[in-house]
């Protein structure tokens, strides 16, 4: 369960969010939907404990994000946007290197790694260096690796730049299944139909303000609009910089 509450973030004479607020819940996929430059990378920094904001809170299961960073991230797994793999170590050496970050260790955590190799269908990488290794790819090793520690809460920055459409597809449905196991999935794109296709709820952001938040069915209904993605264009204020 995530709890955005009037988060403030600038970068000296930039404010890159400027009032947010939103919830995201157990059991469902949220979509942060906005422009490039919007804040949404910002706002995912914050509620994972990169960055501190300047006002506000990030709560996730009800810990303070700028507060409480040990117990925020034991809740939490990220892929950031940049995925950030290490080329000497092998997929599975990152998954079991992560794991050890968190605490765990032994036998339980082995048959962890193996698991997550299974359920991302990564066997044929699993003992490759990362070095080389192509975008699909490297998205599976960080997401094996933001899983790892079995947490409750799924941040993901831009989950599908750069995959094609069968990897897309595949990362698509394993984001229903986490949904599905009742895990809260927070997921930001500047991809219209990525949010059409998967989210239970959106939350729109733009120029660092939620401009509409709700059910794909409530945001029509808001926006007076008939398709999903009008009523995104229509709570956006323009179609630039978002993709359809
Ligand atoms: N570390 C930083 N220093 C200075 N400015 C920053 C920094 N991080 C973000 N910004 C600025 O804050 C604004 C919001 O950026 P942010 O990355 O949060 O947007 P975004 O919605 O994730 O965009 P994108 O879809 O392009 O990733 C932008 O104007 C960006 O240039």
């Amino acid at each position: 369960m995530i709890d955005v509450q009037h988060l403030h973030k600038s970068f000296g004479a930039i404010t890159a969010v400027e009032d947010v607020s939103f919830g995201a819940h157990d059991g469902q996929i949220t979509g942060l939907l906005g422009p490039n430059g919007a804040g949404k990378t910002t706002t995912l920094r914050i509620l994972y404990t990169l960055l501190a904001p300047d006002s506000g809170h990030a709560l996730v299961d009800g810990r303070d994000s700028a507060t409480e960073t040990m117990a925020v991230r034991e809740r939490i797994g990220v892929l950031p946007d940049n995925r950030g793999l290490y080329p000497r170590l092998t997929a599975r050496e990152h998954i079991r290197y992560f794991g050890r970050l968190h605490g765990r260790g032994g036998s339980a955590l082995e048959t962890q790694i193996d698991a997550l190799i299974r359920l991302l269908d990564m066997q044929d990488i699993a003992d490759r260096r990362t070095e080389g290794f192509s975008q699909g790819q490297r998205v599976k090793v960080a997401l094996a690796r933001a899983l790892v520690h079995e947490p409750q809460n799924i941040l993901l920055d831009e989950p599908t730049n750069g995959l094609d459409v069968m990897s897309t597809r595949a990362l698509r449905t394993f984001i229903r299944r986490l949904r599905d196991e009742g895990k809260c999935v927070l997921f930001s794109s500047h991809i219209m139909q990525e949010v059409a296709a998967l989210c239970d709820r959106v939350v729109v952001i733009a120029h660092g303000r939620v401009t509409a938040d709700g059910t794909p069915d409530e945001l029509r209904h808001a926006t007076h609009q008939e398709s999903l993605e009008d009523a995104f264009v229509a709570a956006i204020g323009t179609d630039e910089g978002i993709m359809l």
